[in-house]
């Protein structure tokens, strides 16, 4: 078996370079493919996925450093476990360290898998550590589903050799797609998890090419091959026609049972041999790369850390390329899966790092940390995730905008990627403008807003940021529709941000799949078979993709088709205004961005939707949409009290305030505008399209 990796470009056959190259939905993967390895290399050297959301990488670490040492490893029990009091990291040499994220579409099984290798490994023991090490979030454990990068050391024994082997559980949505390149940059393979049922789908084509792009070694493994509806071969015929994986180089696991996982650890090591060890110099002067960070009430911030040369030592001194500060180590040790104290970090190794820093706003992700009396040259860095969702933030009880501002603070300590700034609404007070990376992202952070500080905030209607052009071409972004410039629109020109999407989907579903897309402004810009399957590229309007396409997707292929994006840079739209107004008063967290062929017909949906979703009140409500002056729809609720305690037979108390109680409960995410109740599910009622 061997591993696939760069130098694998030159076995792939002409058929399989061609579906590649057609089947890629990303990059431009296929001006690579022909030219010998050297100016392959080359030009890998120079990728920038400028245009690039999801990507950050710039120079593969694998490229940029020449060398290598070599010498034994410490003694571990047969499972590979060493003594912990007395771990002496420099026992580790390049050779005998393998660092690798696990890369696959959403719920294909990574961290079920992750978690099976460190059982194997003794590095999670009690039934407790097995619930899921992994997914340490509150809301990921509840999910079921990854938002951060795990990473955690263990090690493992293999031809009388202990490995210290490095393992980064990455999520698999779109919405946390840096967390993924950010992760290949600390890596130098990459397992890739196919799920055997449902085979190759639309991240684990963008995942594989962001490994393969950055020259990693990379594992195919086709999981949950208990599953009684497995389809082993058409997975092992997709993973060929797709990326030109053989079945000689797939191994077949599942995480749940753990049947085949004893080999994943081999093939890490063996198959790549000393080749897909980190590289560095272990005698050069300290250059070290912080590739995430994170929060801890106790101890500030805590870097995860790839030592790219020298020897990183608590005590030492270390300077910030980015922020130019210098800190002390308090701390540096490897998650195992916990902080564990090691005193050093030698070159190739991965681990946490205690410097005294006190926002994570120091930690700049993708920074490059060296001794202050050898300054080096900084790594190029990552490109940092931008906001691609914003939207309104506020408490539903006003009383609580400190303690929700405290609460943000907090969580943003954790999460760089969100954006914050205070606003006010006519309608719902002060609150705050935030910027997500997408709509999993900001319901991610608004739930646990509610679970971890018991704030119950209203979203309002989430929107993307468009560009408006003076005259003069200056450019300003428009993140909220009230900064839209109604009376002086026609002054400006208007941009609004584009993304290439890959869906993959069984070929009955073609034309309804078809229709949505051309319904949403997409552009097709490829169409290719795979077997049973259809690969479309289509570009779109992110604001359209933004407004449950992905649930309309879902319904009209009966659950099957899968969806990928990337921002792909912005392109014209004549953009208008619409206004929502209740008893005749505008509700601006209501008003909303729009093509202006588009308008009137949004316009008139909204008001139908909103008229279900307000509940009938003492006296008439008139909901109207108005484009300009121009009412384009109106809608009437008739004046009615719903009396809930009605069927209570007049003297039981006790059960009619139950009743009174349980209606007060259900009012809980709910909003007066004016003398209206509007309820959360109206706010973002414009995220619903037929
Ligand atoms: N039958 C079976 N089910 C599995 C296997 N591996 C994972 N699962 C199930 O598949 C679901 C998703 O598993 P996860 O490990 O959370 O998947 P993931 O890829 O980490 O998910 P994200 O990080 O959210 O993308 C869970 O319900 C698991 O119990 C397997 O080998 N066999």
């Amino acid at each position: 078996m061997s591993l696939l990796r760069l130098s694998g470009i030159q076995r792939l056959s002409p058929s399989v370079r061609q579906t590649i190259r057609s089947t890629t939905p990303l990059r431009n993967f296929a001006s690579h493919v022909n030219k010998p390895l050297q100016s392959c290399i080359a030009s890998l050297r120079h990728l920038s996925f400028s245009s690039s959301n999801r990507t950050s990488l710039t120079v593969p670490s694998v490229l940029s450093h020449p060398k290598r040492c070599f010498s034994t490893s410490p003694e571990a029990d047969q499972q590979g476990r060493v003594d912990t009091q007395r771990l002496d990291m420099s026992k580790f040499p390049q050779s005998h360290i393998r660092n690798f994220s696990v890369i696959a579409h959403i719920d294909h099984g990574k961290t079920t898998l992750s978690n099976r290798l460190l059982e194997m490994t003794g590095t999670i023991n009690t039934e407790e550590e097995k619930g899921a090490p992994l997914d340490a979030l509150q809301v990921e454990k509840e999910r079921g589903i990854t938002v951060k990068a795990h990473s955690t050391s263990m090690f493992y024994k293999y031809n009388g050799e202990t490995y210290l082997i490095n393992l980064i559980d990455t999520p698999g949505h779109v919405d946390f797609g840096y967390e993924v390149s950010r992760s290949l940059y600390a890596t130098q393979g990459a397992v890739l998890v196919v799920d055997a049922c449902q085979g190759v789908q639309a991240q684990t084509m963008a995942n594989f090419f962001l490994a393969f792009d950055a020259g990693l070694a990379i594992v195919p493994v086709i999981n949950k091959i208990d599953m009684p509806s497995a389809q082993i071969n058409q997975v092992q015929e997709e993973l060929m026609k797709s990326f030109g994986i053989t079945e000689e180089e797939t191994l077949l696991a599942s995480g749940k049972t753990g049947m085949g996982v004893e080999k994943i650890l081999p093939a890490i090591i063996k198959n790549g041999g000393n080749e897909d060890s980190p590289m560095g110099n272990p005698a050069g002067p300290l250059k070290v790369l912080l590739f995430d960070s994170s929060f801890d009430r106790f101890r500030g911030v805590v870097c995860l850390v790839k030592v790219m040369d020298g020897v990183l030592k608590r005590g030492h001194k270390i300077a910030s390329a980015y922020t130019k500060q210098v800190y002390e180590v308090q701390d540096v040790g490897i998650l195992y899966p916990t902080q564990l104290n090691t005193g050093a970090l030698y070159t190739g190794q991965v681990g946490f790092l205690i410097a005294g820093m006190k926002t994570v706003k120091e930690a700049q992700v993708g920074d490059t940390l060296f001794d202050p009396s050898s300054p080096v040259e900084a790594l190029p860095g990552f490109k940092p995730s931008k906001p691609m969702v914003f939207a309104g933030l506020y408490p539903v009880d006003s009383s609580d905008l400190e303690k929700l501002k405290d609460a943000m603070a907090k969580l943003t300590l954790n999460d760089s990627s969100v954006t914050l700034q205070k606003e006010t609404s006519d309608a719902l007070g002060m609150g705050f403008r935030c910027g997500f990376l997408g709509l999993l992202h900001m319901d991610v952070f608004t739930e646990r807003l509610e679970q971890e500080y018991g704030l119950t905030v209203i979203v309002t209607a989430p929107t993307v940021p468009f560009k408006m052009i003076d005259a003069e071409g200056n450019e300003t972004m428009i993140n909220n529709p009230s900064q839209f410039p109604e009376g002086e629109a026609g002054k400006y020109t208007y941009k609004e941000p584009m993304v290439n999407a890959s869906i993959v989907v069984p070929s009955e579903f073609v034309g309804p799949v078809l229709v949505l897309c051309e319904g949403r402004r997409g552009v097709q810009q490829d169409m290719n078979h795979m077997d049973t399957r259809v690969i479309f590229k289509y570009k779109l309007p992110l604001s359209e993709i933004n407004t449950n396409f992905f649930d309309r997707l879902k319904q009209i292929t009966s659950g099957y088709a899968t969806l990928d994006y990337e921002e792909c840079g912005y392109e014209p739209v004549s953009l208008t205004k619409v206004n929502i107004m209740i008893n005749g008063s505008p509700v601006d967290p209501l008003a909303l961005l729009v093509p202006r062929e588009r308008a009137e017909d949004m316009g008139r949906e909204i008001v139908t939707r909103l008229r279900e979703l307000i509940d009938r009140q003492l006296f008439a409500v008139a909901i109207q949409a108005s484009i300009g002056s121009r009412i384009v729809a109106r809608e009437s609720l008739s004046a009615l009290r719903k009396d809930v305690t009605a069927k209570c037979y007049g003297g039981d108390v006790t059960r009619k305030r139950k009743l009174l109680e349980k209606q007060k409960e259900g009012k809980k995410r709910m909003k007066m505008i004016g003398n209206v109740e509007v309820k959360q599910e109206a706010f973002l009622a414009v995220l619903k399209r037929d």
